[in-house]
């Protein structure tokens, strides 16, 4: 790994919990890394505050203003590419990318899905594990490829499932563990310990299992 700093550029759609977790990491000196830019594709994500006041430059990148997926994938990577990125950081980014630009990153996207994936690929997912009657729900960082949510697995943290949750509660309960964990896969990612390799996740050239609970 280079000397220079690992420049994460982080993407967003919303609140951007996830985005303060890994500015916090970095300001207490748990990240060794900076956050380059930040993109939002929707105009009232709250994120684009937290990153214009920790001094972060933020932009939104509407995808209404464009025609289709390609033409805002195609705008995306260049914004991206202007920032600089060791790292694509998907932090609650809600638009699924086209085949093109993940190959434009392949190795260096990653993103933070609230389910144990497999299990519950795409949306609604705390909704989806209580409608089921689920004991135990959770989070997965992987490496994004064309598949959605198919990437291949980097950690995972279980969490219970309580009879009275509602989403918002269980929801809560997970974003608890994102805040801890990403800024963990960041810092590997940083240092040179984590990497893609053959559609697998390596971490200190060893291959993760499918399935890695961070909380075992
Ligand atoms: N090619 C890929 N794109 C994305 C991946 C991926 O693994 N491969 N991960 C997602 C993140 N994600 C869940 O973790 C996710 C995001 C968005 C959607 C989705 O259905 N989006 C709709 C719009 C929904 C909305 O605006 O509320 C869409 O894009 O039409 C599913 C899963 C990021 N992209
Ligand atoms: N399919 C992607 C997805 O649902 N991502 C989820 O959106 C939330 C974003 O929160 P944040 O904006 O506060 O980081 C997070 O819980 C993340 O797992």
């Amino acid at each position: 790994m280079s000397s220079t700093v690992t420049k994460l550029c982080v993407l967003i759609s919303g609140n951007g919990s996830n985005l303060q977790a890994i500015i916090d990491a970095i300001a207490a000196g748990r990240l060794n890394a900076v956050v380059s830019g930040v993109i939002s594709n929707r105009p009232n994500a709250y994120g684009l505050e937290r990153a214009a006041d920790a001094g972060i430059e933020a932009i939104c990148l509407d995808h209404t203003d464009f025609d289709d997926r390609a033409s805002y994938d195609a705008a995306l990577r260049a914004q991206i590419e202007a920032f600089g990125a060791d790292c694509v950081v998907l932090a609650g980014f809600m638009r699924i990318l086209t085949p093109e630009f993940v190959d434009a990153f392949a190795g260096k996207l990653v993103n933070i899905h609230p389910s144990l994936l497999p299990k519950y690929k795409g949306l609604h997912t705390h909704q989806r594990a209580i409608d089921n009657g689920d004991e135990e729900h959770g989070v997965s960082v992987h490496f994004v490829t064309p598949e959605l949510d198919g990437g291949p697995v980097i950690i995972q943290c279980r969490v219970p499932v309580f009879e009275d949750d509602v989403a918002s509660d269980l929801a809560e309960r997970v974003q608890e563990q994102e805040r801890r964990i990403y800024p963990l896969v960041l810092g590997w990612f940083s240092a040179g310990r984590l990497s893609m390799r053959d559609n697998k996740a390596i971490l200190d050239e060893q291959e993760l299992p499918e399935t890695g609970y961070a909380n075992e």
